[in-house]
């Protein structure tokens, strides 16, 4: 079969059973930084190339883009809840660790562009920490959680993300350090772990967001990606 038939009917068919893109997942602006202090980019809109680019695309035979994202960081905190208030737009108050990885598939339209990201709930248990870094491998983009009521689990933020670039090329994955649980913390300790996290984001090069998964504050990050 000639290969642009194969792809057309892979098209055909891919369009027939998803449903459309959810009207939230369709991206015609560029998503703002939570923090400029440490932010990939501090422009309003996307670029005029990233805008050509986009239209060609549209009308041309490109196919789907997927981005693997792998999300890392200790037990608890709160990086299953923060992909399921993303996902879902659902809390659960209850703590199930997450044994070895879940996953998760989010369709986007980016200016006009499939787009579909893998995420990869990883479990921060120690003893699933051997499964879960099976699947670091290939990623785009690591997220890297931290609870902003517990500094050590900001200190260990180091170690989740050199375990996560083991596994990757440095060089092309783009990084996120976020803060979870905002809603448990007073606007004074809260201040006290930005300094320190903005900080290690600014020297790994990672955009920083804070977030609650309860109230769902700033957990639209991932449209940023
Ligand atoms: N108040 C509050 N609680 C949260 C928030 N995010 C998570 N939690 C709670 O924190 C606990 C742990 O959350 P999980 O999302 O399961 O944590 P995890 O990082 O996926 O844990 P592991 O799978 O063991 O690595 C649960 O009881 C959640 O309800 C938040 O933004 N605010």
């Amino acid at each position: 079969m000639n290969s642009d038939f194969c792809f057309m009917s892979l098209r055909v068919s891919a369009m027939s059973v998803f449903p459309p893109v959810r009207r939230d997942r369709v991206i015609a602006h560029l998503p703002q930084a939570f923090r400029k202090e440490a932010a990939f980019h501090l422009t309003e809109d996307f670029n005029n190339k990233v805008r050509t680019a986009c239209q060609e695309q549209r009308t041309g035979t490109v196919g789907f883009k997927i981005s693997k994202v792998i999300v890392v960081g200790d037990l608890a905190v709160g990086k299953t809840c923060l992909i399921n208030r993303f996902c879902k737009d659902a809390f659960d108050k209850n703590y199930k660790a997450t044994i070895g990885v879940d996953f998760e598939m989010e369709r986007f339209e980016v200016l006009g562009v499939p787009f579909s990201l893998q995420l990869w709930d990883t479990a921060g248990q120690e003893r699933f920490k051997c499964i879960a870094s099976t699947y670091y491998r290939g990623a785009q983009v690591v997220i890297i959680v931290f609870d902003v009521n517990d500094i050590a689990s900001l200190s260990h933020a180091r170690q989740w993300l050199e375990d996560a670039l083991k596994e990757n090329d440095p060089t092309s994955v783009q990084l996120f350090l976020v803060g979870t649980k905002k809603d448990l913390s007073s606007p004074a300790q809260y201040s006290r772990i930005e300094q320190d996290a903005l900080k290690f984001a600014k020297d790994i090069h990672a955009e920083y967001w804070a977030v609650s998964s309860l109230t769902g504050k700033s957990s639209n990050l991932i449209t940023d990606f």
